[in-house]
C-alpha cells in the first residue's frame, strides 16, 4: 500500500489502545489531566507573552532563524505554537492530539530540524510555562502537581515526535536501499548480458561467424559422451575448400574473405539446430552432427549445403571427409576427427588426380555428391 493512502497513525500503527498504554507507562492519569486543565485560564492569560518570549529566543539562534526563513513563516509558526500551548492545557489527549504531534515530528524531519534543536525548543517552552505556573501564587503543593503533570505530557509528546522522526529516517534508508538494490540488479543483468556477449564473441570466428577452433575439441568430446550415453551415432564432416589459394591469388584476398563469409553462412543454413559448425583452419571447416550417421550427413547436411544458391560461392568446390562413431562402438574424439580429415584428404587426392569427381561443389544446380562408403 502507498504511504499516501495511510494516515500517519496507521503508518506508525498507533491505535487508541496504544495511546492509553503510553499514558499508563508514564503514569499519566485523570489527576494529571485535571491539574493541567486547572492551569488553562492562567496560560490563556499569558499566551501572547509566552509566544513572544519563545520566538524572541528562538529567532536569536542562527540555525533556527535560517530554518524559519521569513516573516510569514514565523507568523504561521507563532499560530501553531499558540495552538500547541493551549492544547497542552486542553485536557483532551486523544487520537487527534497524538496525530498533531506526529505531524510535528514529520514536518521537523522534512524541513531538517535536528533533534537537538527540537529538544532545546521544548526545554525553552517548558521553562516559560514553569515560570507562569510557579508565579501563579497558588498553593505550592498544587503547583508541584501541575508541574509534574506538565512534565509527563511533555515526555508523552517528545516520544511521539521522536518516533515519527525515526520512522521517517528508516523510510529514507529503505528507499535508498531499494534504489541501490534496483541499481545492483540492473548492473548484474548488464554484467551477465556482457558476459554472455563476451563468451559468444570468444567462441565465434569473426570473419565467418561460425564457431572457432578453440571450442572444437570441447564440443566433440561433449557430443561423443552424450552419444555414448544415448547409444546414438555421431558424425563429423570435414570440409576443405579446393584451391582456395588460387582464389585468393586470382581474385584478391578481399574476395577470398567474402567467399569464406559466404561459406560460413551456407554452413549455418545447412546445419540443424543441434549441429555445431567450426572454422578449423584457414579454409577448413568441421561440422559436428549429433545423432546422425555418415550416410544421413551426406543425404541431409551435404545435400542442403549443395543446394546453396549464394552467387559468391559459384564455382567453389569442397573436398569432403566424413567419419562416424557409434552406435555401439565409440572412438576417441580426436581419432574421429583424424578419420574425417584423412577421408577428406583422400577425397582431395582423387580430385587432384582427376580420379573422381569432387565430393561437393557448391554451385547452383550441381548434382548431389556421390554416395561414398561409410567411413565408420
Ligand atoms: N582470404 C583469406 N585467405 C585465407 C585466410 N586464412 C587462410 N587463407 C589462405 O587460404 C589458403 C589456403 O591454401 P592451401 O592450404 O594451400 O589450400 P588450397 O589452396 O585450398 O589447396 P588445397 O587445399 O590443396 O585445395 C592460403 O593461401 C591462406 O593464405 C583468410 O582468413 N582469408
Amino acid at each position: 500500500m502507498k504511504k499516501t493512502e495511510q494516515t500517519l497513525l496507521e503508518q506508525m500503527r498507533i491505535s487508541e489502545f496504544d495511546i492509553e498504554h503510553r499514558k499508563e507507562l508514564l503514569a499519566f492519569g485523570e489527576e494529571d489531566i485535571a491539574a493541567l486543565l486547572a492551569c488553562r485560564a492562567l496560560v490563556e492569560a499569558h499566551i501572547d507573552n509566552l509566544v513572544d518570549e519563545f520566538y524572541k529566543v528562538q529567532t536569536n539562534i542562527a540555525e533556527i532563524a535560517l530554518l524559519i526563513g521569513d516573516a510569514d513563516t514565523l507568523e504561521r509558526l507563532r499560530n501553531v505554537q499558540r495552538r500547541y500551548i493551549l492544547d497542552l492545557f486542553g485536557g483532551v489527549y486523544d487520537i487527534e492530539y497524538v496525530n498533531n504531534r506526529l505531524r510535528i515530528g514529520m514536518v521537523h524531519k522534512r524541513i531538517g530540524v535536528e533533534p537537538k534543536l527540537y529538544l532545546s525548543a521544548i526545554q525553552m517552552l517548558r521553562e516559560l510555562l514553569v515560570g507562569v505556573i510557579e508565579d501563579s501564587g497558588d498553593d505550592a503543593k498544587l503547583i508541584r502537581k501541575r508541574l509534574k503533570a506538565l512534565e509527563k505530557l511533555f515526555y508523552f509528546d517528545i516520544t511521539l515526535v521522536f518516533e515519527t522522526y525515526i520512522r521517517s529516517l528508516v523510510s529514507e534508508i529503505e528507499t535508498a536501499k531499494n534504489k541501490s538494490d534496483q541499481y545492483a540488479r540492473s548492473l548484474e543483468e548488464k554484467v551477465s548480458l556482457r558476459t554472455r556477449q563476451l563468451e559468444e564473441w570468444m567462441r565465434t570466428d569473426p570473419l565467418t561467424g561460425v564457431l572457432n577452433r578453440r571450442f572444437f575439441e570441447e564440443t566433440v568430446t561433449r557430443a561423443m559422451r552424450a552419444a555414448e550415453r544415448r547409444d546414438e551415432p555421431l558424425t563429423v564432416v570435414y570440409l576443405d575448400i579446393d584451391d582456395f589459394k588460387l582464389i585468393n591469388d586470382r581474385e584478391g584476398h578481399k574476395h577470398g574473405d567474402e567467399v569464406l563469409r559466404a561459406v560460413g553462412e551456407a554452413l549455418g543454413a545447412a546445419c540443424r539446430s543441434e549441429d555445431s559448425c567450426f572454422r578449423y583452419g584457414g579454409d577448413e571447416f568441421c561440422i559436428v552432427l549429433p545423432n546422425c550417421t555418415a550416410s544421413e550427413a551426406r543425404s541431409g547436411f551435404c545435400r542442403r549445403l549443395n543446394e546453396t544458391t549464394d552467387p559468391r560461392l559459384a564455382g567453389i568446390r569442397f573436398s569432403v571427409g566424413i567419419a562416424q562413431s557409434g552406435p555401439g562402438e565409440y572412438h576417441d574424439p580426436q581419432e574421429l576427427v583424424s578419420r574425417a580429415d584423412a577421408d577428406m584428404y583422400r577425397d582431395k587426392q582423387k580430385a587432384h588426380g582427376h580420379l573422381a569427381e569432387h565430393s561437393l561443389s557448391v554451385v547452383p544446380d550441381t548434382p548431389l555428391p556421390k554416395d561414398k562408403p561409410e567411413a565408420a
